[in-house]
């Protein structure tokens, strides 16, 4: 579990609150923002996740100015800004690309926004400096951009955009195009300058791990809607939706009802306690969560809510762990996450435990279609 982060260190720290309702952005026959609600608190460090084409650019660009939405709102602190131009939101941007002026040394394009809003010279020279400390590119003001590495390149990016203390910073995929060890630097970063300086942040991003490392609080949008959210652990452990649920990683899929506060699989074997609405449901729990029951007939183990009998498939050595694949006498399978060396062997039957606990319920929703391969939809072996 996540260590509890610092607040901003800036007792001032100029962080806004952002609320959108109801937006809508259509291009052609395309429905690229759907009726969507977003809250982000003063000061949060939220992640937009989803996969490619859902709409988190769009949404970026509706927020930051550069996208006019068919309808719906947006307000900072309470201020409509839909009628407001990029310049005169209080917003910070950072996109996958750079777009940094070449024929300007680095000073000269981070301290750009102050000049043309008629800053000092003496001011914009102090508060660049300033910035490219917090960047920690202080020795680099002098270079053009084409002397500078990706990394770098974003690190300028990232100076431009809080120059002018935004109280809103938008991050689309800033560091999509840079190696995994540089990407978790620049991560590191971008919350060190959001713990400092305050400022309510939205990181896009379609890696869920890059998610759950930097923010505080993950937003996931499936086709322009906002289809779950919570904190990391939250949106892993008991998501909103079975989108959000195959979304963060792998995980088992049983269909069948839930009466009396209890979810029964169809051929009553599964019961679980469940706070969920009475009808059609589907309990998803994640491989790691399962156990292998004690096979002794009667012992007390076996005797306990939410034990299965399978047939082992497959078992793959992963390391830390071995993947089990089984099957359910109906012919569901389910995937286990074991310790190395358990008692399974393919075509043996195997007894499985499914944690109360570790299992959340959910509405069936007719519009999801049952996985053919629950948990294995990314291969992940989270
Ligand atoms: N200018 C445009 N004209 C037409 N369609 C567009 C335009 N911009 C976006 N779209 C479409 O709107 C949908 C949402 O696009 P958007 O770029 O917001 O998704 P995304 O989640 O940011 O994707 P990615 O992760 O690939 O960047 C997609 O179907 C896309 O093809």
């Amino acid at each position: 579990m996540r260590e509890p982060r610092p607040r901003p260190g800036d007792a001032s720290a100029p962080a806004a609150r952002v609320v959108a309702r109801d937006l809508v952005v259509r291009f052609g026959e395309t429905v690229a923002v759907d009726h969507l609600d977003l809250d982000l608190e003063p000061g949060s460090f939220t992640a937009l996740l989803g996969p490619s084409g859902c709409g988190k650019s769009t949404t970026l660009g509706v927020l930051a100015g550069l996208q006019r939405p068919d309808s719906g709102s947006v307000s900072i602190d309470g201020v409509e800004v839909l009628g407001s131009p990029p310049e005169r939101r209080p917003v910070g941007l950072v996109l996958q690309k750079p777009l940094l002026f070449p024929h300007l040394d680095v000073a000269r394009n981070v301290g750009f926004g102050l000049r043309m809003a008629g800053a000092l010279r003496s001011h914009e020279r102090a508060e660049v400096a300033d910035m490219l400390r917090r960047v920690r590119l202080d020795d680099l003001g002098t270079r053009r951009p084409h002397e500078l590495s990706g990394g770098q390149e974003q690190r300028v990016s990232l100076a431009r955009a809080l120059l002018r203390r935004p109280r809103v910073l938008l991050l689309d995929e800033p560091f999509s195009q840079l190696d995994p060890e540089l990407r978790a630097d620049m991560r590191t970063l971008v919350r060190r300058l959001h713990d400092e300086l305050g400022v309510t942040t939205l990181f896009v991003t379609h890696d869920r791990d890059e998610a759950v490392d930097v923010a505080d609080r993950v937003l996931v949008l499936d086709r322009g809607r906002v289809v779950g959210g919570g904190t990391p652990e939250e949106v892993y452990t008991r998501p909103a939706t079975l989108a959000t649920a195959r979304y963060f990683g792998p995980v088992n899929e049983l269909a069948g009802e839930v009466a009396d506060g209890c979810f029964t699989s169809p051929d009553g074997t599964l019961r679980v306690p469940t706070g969920a609405p009475a009808g059609s449901a589907v309990l998803v729990v994640r491989p790691e969560a399962l156990l292998l029951a004690d096979p002794a007939p009667g012992s007390a183990r076996a005797a306990r809510a939410g034990v299965v009998d399978a047939a082992v498939k497959e078992v793959r050595f992963a390391g830390t762990h071995v993947v089990v694949e089984v099957a359910l006498a109906d012919g569901t399978p389910l995937r286990a996450h074991l310790p190395v060396g358990s008692a399974v062997v393919p075509g043996e039957p195997a007894r499985l435990v499914l944690p109360p606990d570790r299992c959340h319920v959910l509405p069936r929703q007719p519009s999801l279609p049952q996985q053919p391969q629950q948990a294995q939809q990314d291969g992940g072996e989270r």
